[in-house]
């Protein structure tokens, strides 16, 4: 269970979101939405961790979460494969074969990373999850530069190997994923313009 409680956070030394409380169970996901700007990448990268909320709470085992934002940590030198057991290393877990057909990467197996398209990069990227096994994703906006297929692949992913095993997933997306998941408008927390605080930048 991810639970949140009260959070309020803040980019650039301003809080954006306040107030904000829900909680995931096991085996769900929560769709985040809203207009640009309004807040899903500061808060999920304060869900994660990598920055610290002016106020609240978050209950989670932070050694079982995963962030993935736009940028996808590819090493262009290393082939689709070597990425693959490179994370797999780091993380002391195994490739299973699954990721290449979950992610169609099969036939980009021995394929420099660098010669990827966006997409086939994206999906590399998100390969990266099914090879890491972390219980709880933070994902933002994870279908950038993915056609329709692929799309697909990944809500199926999502759906039939990540919740259906007890995972937890928070996708902050403008399209719809045709997951079956709960949905957070941020609106109604969008933070008033004169509150006070600070937070540190831990990425720009
Ligand atoms: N480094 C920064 N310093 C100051 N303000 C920032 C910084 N990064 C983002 N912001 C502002 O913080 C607010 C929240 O940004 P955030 O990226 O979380 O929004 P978002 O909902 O993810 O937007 P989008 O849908 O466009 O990706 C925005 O108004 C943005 O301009």
């Amino acid at each position: 269970m991810l639970r949140v409680d009260n959070l309020t956070c803040a980019r650039g030394g301003r809080p954006v979101l306040s107030n904000v409380s829900f909680d995931v169970p096991d085996g769900q996901a929560l769709i985040l939405r809203g207009a640009n700007g309004i807040g899903k990448t500061t808060l999920l990268r304060t869900l994660a961790g990598l920055q610290p909320a002016l106020s609240g709470d978050i209950q989670v085992d932070e050694e079982d979460t995963a962030y993935a934002s736009h940028a996808d940590g590819i090493k262009a030198q290393l082939t689709v494969a070597e990425n693959l057991a490179f994370w797999a290393d780091i993380y002391g877990t195994d490739v299973p074969e699954t990721v290449y057909t979950d992610f169609d990467l099969a036939d980009l197996r021995e394929r420099f990373a660098g010669t990827l398209s966006a997409g086939q990069k994206r999906r590399l990227g998100l390969g990266r999850l099914g090879v890491i096994k972390r219980k709880v994703l933070f994902l933002d906006e994870p279908t950038v530069s993915l056609d329709r297929f692929s799309v697909k692949l990944f809500a199926n992913f999502i759906q039939n190997r990540h919740l259906a095993n007890g995972g937890i997933a928070v996708i902050a997306t403008h399209i719809d994923l045709g997951l079956t998941a709960r949905e957070l408008d941020l609106e109604p927390y969008r933070a008033a313009i004169d509150d006070l605080g600070s937070s540190d930048e831990a990425f720009l």
